[in-house]
């Protein structure tokens, strides 16, 4: 019978014939957590008595969340967590500055056709890159840890083909919330989608990250694009490796199959409190906006930073602006290609990978009564700070056009 991409990958990694619905163990390829999670996989690790890692080589631990530690107890819980890695030996630690987990596993260790784990619901962007990603919780992870298996329900296949060339201000932003607006948060949960693109370089990596990274919103088990040119690239270049792509077979079943033609969609914002509550730009524009978040593992990737300081460039921002960089790699090519110093001179509060804003964690909240423009994921009441604060959701271009007007702002006005 011909392949999935979900099946091939998870027929290798439970090493049995699989069918959607079935329960299978699998063999895990990568696995991760962060501060904030670490800390509760650790203590279910101790409760079991088993404070050890499978494999060195298939683990990564990174400082995200509350990096720098806003407070004495993150403090604490990482004075903790250093001294563990270095215990076990963790050979893929990445201390404050890094960049965000997500990022980091993008750039530096998820491959196509491996299973990922990790214990944040945002895994599933390692599907960029073709991966069977997905997020766990804490006792979950720390099985996995130690065993180097866990166990799932196969989900059922969905195609998403995505068809032609973005409009200039059109990003894979708004290919993400399109999908929120057509199916719903939550609308695709117990799927495993695969995303099929007909132009291989019509949808670089980073838009890919972003959608996949937003199949978490879509309630997607795995948001995986299946690979091709675009991806034996970027790993190319990120990571000087050449990897052979784990692709379906031609005439594989889906449960069903959705095209976008990507030329029809115009930036879209998800407004409060919701992240499929989606509007085109053209009906919030003008609205007054006191705070704008660029970054999260969402998009504060190159080509975000890129489309900000493109737009940022004309002058100084009315709105309050906060613009990170996800991970210490894409800060050093934002710096190199003079990005940064345009942000810095719009008047921006430029730091290094972390989450802070996204999660209204540390680094700059929202307000009470504050209305803001995010590009990250997630916008229901209290996320990035006062319950009495409005979040919208947008690409970087929106948030930056936003930054400079004061107002939310169409990009399409400010060509490259
Ligand atoms: C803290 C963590 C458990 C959480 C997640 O899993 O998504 C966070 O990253 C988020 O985005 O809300
Ligand atoms: S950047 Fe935001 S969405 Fe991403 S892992 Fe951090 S808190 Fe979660």
């Amino acid at each position: 019978m011909p392949q999935t991409l979900t099946e091939k990958i998870l027929t290798r990694a439970s090493g049995r014939p699989i069918s959607p619905g079935d329960i299978v163990e699998v063999n895990v390829d990568l696995a991760a957590f962060h501060d904030l999670t670490g800390y509760h996989v650790i203590e279910v690790m101790e409760k079991m008595g088993k404070v050890r890692i499978w494999d060195l080589d298939k683990f990564v631990l990174a400082f995200d969340h509350l990096a720098p530690p806003p407070t004495e107890r993150a403090a604490e819980i990482q004075v903790g967590l250093r001294k563990l890695a270095k215990s076990l030996n963790v050979k893929y630690f990445h201390d404050v500055g890094d960049g965000i987990l997500h990022q980091l596993l993008l750039e530096k260790y998820a491959l196509p056709g491996q299973v990922v784990m990790a214990a944040d619901s945002h895994t599933t962007t390692a599907g960029a890159v073709g991966a069977f990603a997905q997020g766990l919780g804490a006792s979950d992870i720390a099985a996995i840890v130690i065993t180097g298996k866990t166990w799932l329900m196969i989900p059922e296949p969905f195609k998403i083909r995505l068809m032609g060339r973005l409009n200039p201000g059109v990003y894979g932003k708004d290919v993400a919330l399109h999908i929120l607006r057509e199916f719903k948060a939550e609308g695709l949960s117990g799927k495993s989608v695969e995303f099929y693109v007909d132009d291989p370089s019509a949808f670089p990596m980073d838009y890919r990250a972003t959608v996949s990274n937003m199949g978490t919103e879509m309630g997607a088990d795995a948001a995986m694009f299946i690979p091709d040119q675009e991806t034996i690239n970027y790993i190319r270049n990120t990571r000087n490796l050449d990897v052979k792509p784990v692709t379906p077979d031609l005439g594989a079943k889906y449960m069903d199959e959705y095209d976008i033609e990507l030329s029809r969609l115009e930036p879209l914002v998800a407004a409060p409190h919701s992240v499929d509550n989606v509007k085109s730009i053209s009906e919030v524009e003008g609205l007054d906006v006191d705070y704008v978040f660029i970054g999260s593992c969402t998009n504060g990737r190159l080509s975000d930073i890129e489309a900000a300081a493109k737009i940022l460039k004309r002058g100084k921002a009315k709105a309050r602006c906060i613009a990170i960089p996800a991970s210490r790699d894409v800060f050093e090519r934002a710096l190199e290609l003079g990005y940064i110093d345009i942000l810095v001179k719009a008047g921006c509060v430029v730091t290094y990978g972390t989450c802070g804003p996204c999660i209204g964690g540390h680094f700059g909240l929202v307000g009470p009564g504050e209305v803001a423009v995010s590009t990250s994921n997630r916008n229901f009441i209290g996320r990035m700070g006062s319950k009495e604060g409005k979040v919208y959701l947008a690409n970087a271009a929106v948030a930056a056009a936003t930054a400079l007007e004061g107002k939310l702002a169409d990009p399409r006005k400010y060509p490259s």
